[in-house]
């Protein structure tokens, strides 16, 4: 990737490299667009799984599968998200130098996906524009606890409208995961990776939020005698979250005549 100071402000300052996180990354009028065009398809266009749906542009990934060329994304995709990550410089050093495929996630409130890695099918940077509704993205170290159990490293808030960019060891090195929950919780300056990344909006939503359960906590405490006073914000999956995860898959038949029409 070559230095570029635009990205390098939206660096998650916390995480190992590398991670970028960007809130209004795109306008509410270009997630209204967005969203007309990811529901507004046959029902066959989703794969339905038990914990989400998926939509692929341009094509499914199965074992062995070769993209048909690397300019394939369908023109919503490629303009505004695709082109606006090329211009901060993201895919410069990618195989293709840019995204040439996208993987559209639809999780309803409640709904996840178990923690994994995104393997060596495409360039390690994957690119995550999210829709409609906040998460939180977990971080897990690959080692397991003591117990056998996975161990929390980081977690990210995924605004509505954001990009997040996770390179490098932060790709290789870690799992991610959402869990399925309803609402997100514990949330505030210490428990979220990407605080001082978040827009100021959601920054206040949640320190009002501390601020009032501090206050109901500390009658509870002198009422009860109770030392605990964790009064993290909790915000709740109110609406479809719909994620764009856009990424460079390394084996394209066509890339010759890619070059020569570019
Ligand atoms: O929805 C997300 O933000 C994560 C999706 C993901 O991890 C994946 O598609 O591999
Ligand atoms: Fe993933």
């Amino acid at each position: 990737m070559t230095e570029s100071t635009e990205l390098e402000s939206y660096r998650i300052e916390p995480l190992p490299s590398a991670a970028y996180y960007i809130p209004d990354f795109i306008s509410p009028h270009e997630e209204k667009f967005l969203l007309e065009k990811i529901t507004n398809v046959p029902d066959s266009r989703w794969t339905t799984l038990s914990h989400r749906k998926l939509q692929t542009y341009p094509t499914q990934l199965l074992k062995g599968t070769v993209l048909p060329t690397a300019d394939a994304l369908p023109t919503w995709l490629a303009v505004p998200c695709a082109s606006r990550m090329k211009e901060l410089g993201i895919w410069d050093n990618s195989p293709h130098l840019t995204a040439n495929h996208c993987l559209v996630n639809c999780y309803e409130p409640g709904q996840g996906i178990m923690p994994h890695e995104d393997g060596d099918v495409y360039f390690p940077m994957v690119a995550t524009v999210s829709l409609q509704d906040g998460i939180v993205l977990d971080i897990y170290r690959k080692e397991l606890g003591p117990a056998g159990e996975r161990v929390l490293a980081y977690r990210i808030y995924q605004e509505p409208r954001s990009l997040l960019i996770t390179t490098e060891n932060m790709y290789t090195d870690f799992l991610h995961g959402i869990q399925e929950l309803k609402i997100d919780k514990d949330l505030s300056p210490s428990t979220i990776s990407n605080w001082k990344n978040l827009s100021f909006e959601t920054q206040q939503r949640i320190l009002m939020q501390i601020g009032q359960n501090q206050q109901k906590r500390r009658e509870q405490v002198v009422e009860s005698g109770e030392q605990d006073m964790c009064v993290g914000a909790e915000l709740p999956r109110e609406k479809d979250r719909i994620s764009l995860t856009f990424r460079d898959v390394k084996k394209v038949r066509n890339f010759a005549a890619f070059l020569r029409k570019s």
